[in-house]
């Protein structure tokens, strides 16, 4: 007999979700999780933290927009803690719902360090030193990722951050090199320049963000270089190194030396088995460092499944717990299929940037020739009213332009605003539904109005012309 039919391991949008499922179809299930509070990398060191801190920079950086309002001057020295007051509020609110959540769907809450005997026995660790071990019919893996730390980055916490660390720094500094742009490296960028800090974005790649549609990323670079960042593309960081007085010394593969007083590491991040000896349960990663699964989420041992960033990209909050829900239904046998396709991608830089479906790129590179309508904020009047003038909303149609491809947003709102483009796109839709629908007014939202009248006009300069 087993202690349980389900243990899940790592309680973070993954863990959480996976838990919840198998609890609800009624399952006898544990949930380990090696943190005294529960939510993973997602609510203590990711998503929330920096959207919590971001908060606070859009508010600096609207009053710095609005100068002739306000005299507005951010003090000498400000400490990190004023400007994410409200974090520890968000972090407690969240692990008091997620503690109600698992009580009430008798959930088993175990916290300690979790790692494999075998495929069918857990082996938990508290902090304390106790052991104990849990017999199970099936093992969810959610335990994340963690920071990559490259060689040449002596990560030490005070002076070279990683994403774990970089809101522990005391002070806002004067300057920040950031390695990287990617997502994470992208977004605290801009957030540090919003707040004023001097911030210089350092990746190999010629362009942040590389994935992005390039008007997506044209507008955030211009963006981040109007606030006085610096982005620097094709240069390789050589190694880093702390002074041992005040500042931090980045040097790049062609000779060039960058002086800073912090820098923020965010060269990627790494699947985290390090503490489960999954090879006591008969898995290894693949070459690409993550445990591979199948398209139910099932691991190579037929009763372990696997879910969130263990498994590898798309790495967000959002598909990893759609990937935990869809993991303990596959365990439980409810039929779910596979994950969708179609997953919206969200950065929460100054400017927000959104996108779903195809890029323009993509799109010509698909179909040849295609039809793009754009609508920039400043022709939508609550842009107007909102002083969200910067933003643009661009839809990507096939070459009648009649058929939806992709939606790309800039600015403000965009991660909400791309859910309608999600809906046309998923339900197949013409880019007609955006004009021969009402949708109230004034809304940011009339921008897929204006850029679908646009594709539409030129649908209609074509058709008059062949
Ligand atoms: C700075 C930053 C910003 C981000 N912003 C966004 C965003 O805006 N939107 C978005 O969708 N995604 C965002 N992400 C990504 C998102 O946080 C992750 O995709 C998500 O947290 C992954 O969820 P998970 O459940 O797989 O793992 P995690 O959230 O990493 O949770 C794993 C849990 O497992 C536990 N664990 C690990 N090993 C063990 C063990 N041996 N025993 C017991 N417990 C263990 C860990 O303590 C942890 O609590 C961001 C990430 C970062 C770093
Ligand atoms: N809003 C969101 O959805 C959100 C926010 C943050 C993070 N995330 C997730 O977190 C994951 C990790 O993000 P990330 O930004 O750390 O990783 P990433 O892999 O996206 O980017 C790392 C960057 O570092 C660069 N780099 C590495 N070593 C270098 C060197 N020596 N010199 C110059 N450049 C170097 C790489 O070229 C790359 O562009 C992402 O996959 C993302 O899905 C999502």
């Amino acid at each position: 007999m087993s202690d349980f039919d389900i243990v899940v391991i790592g309680s973070g949008p993954a863990g959480q979700k996976a838990a919840v499922q198998a609890a609800k179809a009624g399952k006898q299930v544990a949930l380990i999780e090696r943190d005294a509070l529960l939510g993973g990398a997602c609510v203590h060191r990711g998503t929330i933290p920096s959207k919590t801190l971001r908060e606070n920079a859009l508010r600096v950086n609207n009053m710095r927009k609005n100068a002739t309002l306000f005299q507005f001057k951010l003090s000498e020295d400000l400490e990190m803690a004023t400007l994410i007051d409200r974090l520890d509020d968000v972090m407690k609110s969240h692990d008091e719902y997620m503690r109600r959540q698992i009580d009430r769907n008798a959930i088993k809450r175990i916290h300690g360090r979790a790692r494999f005997l075998s495929p069918n026995e857990v082996e938990v660790t508290s902090v304390r030193g106790k052991k104990q071990v849990l017999n199970t019919d099936y093992v969810v893996i959610a335990t994340g990722s963690f920071p990559r730390k490259p060689e040449q980055v002596p990560i030490d916490h005070e002076n070279i951050f990683d994403s774990d660390s970089v809101l522990s720094m005391l002070y806002l500094p004067k300057s920040l090199a950031v390695l990287g742009g990617g997502v994470i490296a992208s977004e605290y960028a801009s957030i540090f320049q919003a707040l004023g800090v001097r911030v210089i974005m350092i990746d190999r790649y010629p362009r942040p963000l590389g994935f992005l549609d390039k008007d997506l990323t044209d507008n955030f670079v211009n963006a981040f270089q109007d606030m006085g960042g610096v982005w620097m593309g094709n240069s390789v960081v050589k190694k880093v190194c702390f002074d041992g007085v005040n500042d931090v010394i980045t040097e790049l593969e062609d000779g060039r030396t960058i002086i800073t007083q912090k820098l923020l590491c965010a060269a990627g991040r790494e699947a985290n088995v390090k503490d489960l000896d999954i090879d006591n349960a008969g898995l290894a990663l693949d070459e690409r460092g993550v445990i591979p699964v199948d398209g139910q989420l099932r691991t190579r041992v037929p009763n372990i499944f696997a879910a969130g960033d263990v498994i590898g990209p798309p790495s967000l909050a959002s598909a990893s717990m759609e990937q935990g829900r869809r993991a303990a239904c596959n365990v439980i046998g409810l039929e779910v299929g596979s994950m969708p396709e179609m997953i919206p991608v969200g950065i929460y830089g100054v400017p927000e940037l959104s996108s779903v479906g195809m890029t323009e790129q993509e799109a010509r590179k698909a179909h040849g020739q295609i039809i793009v309508g754009r609508a920039p904020f400043s022709e939508i009047a609550r842009g107007h009213i909102s002083g969200n003038q910067d933003g643009m909303l661009k839809l990507v149609c096939d070459a009648e332009g009649r058929r939806l491809l992709g939606v790309q947003i800039v600015g403000e709102e965009a991660t909400e605003l791309i859910h309608i483009g999600q809906m046309a796109l998923l339900s197949k839709s013409d880019v007609d539904i955006f004009v021969e629908s009402i949708f109230n007014f004034p809304t940011l939202a009339e921008a897929y109005r204006v850029a679908a009248l646009a594709v539409i006009g030129q649908r209609a300069r074509r058709n008059s012309v062949y």
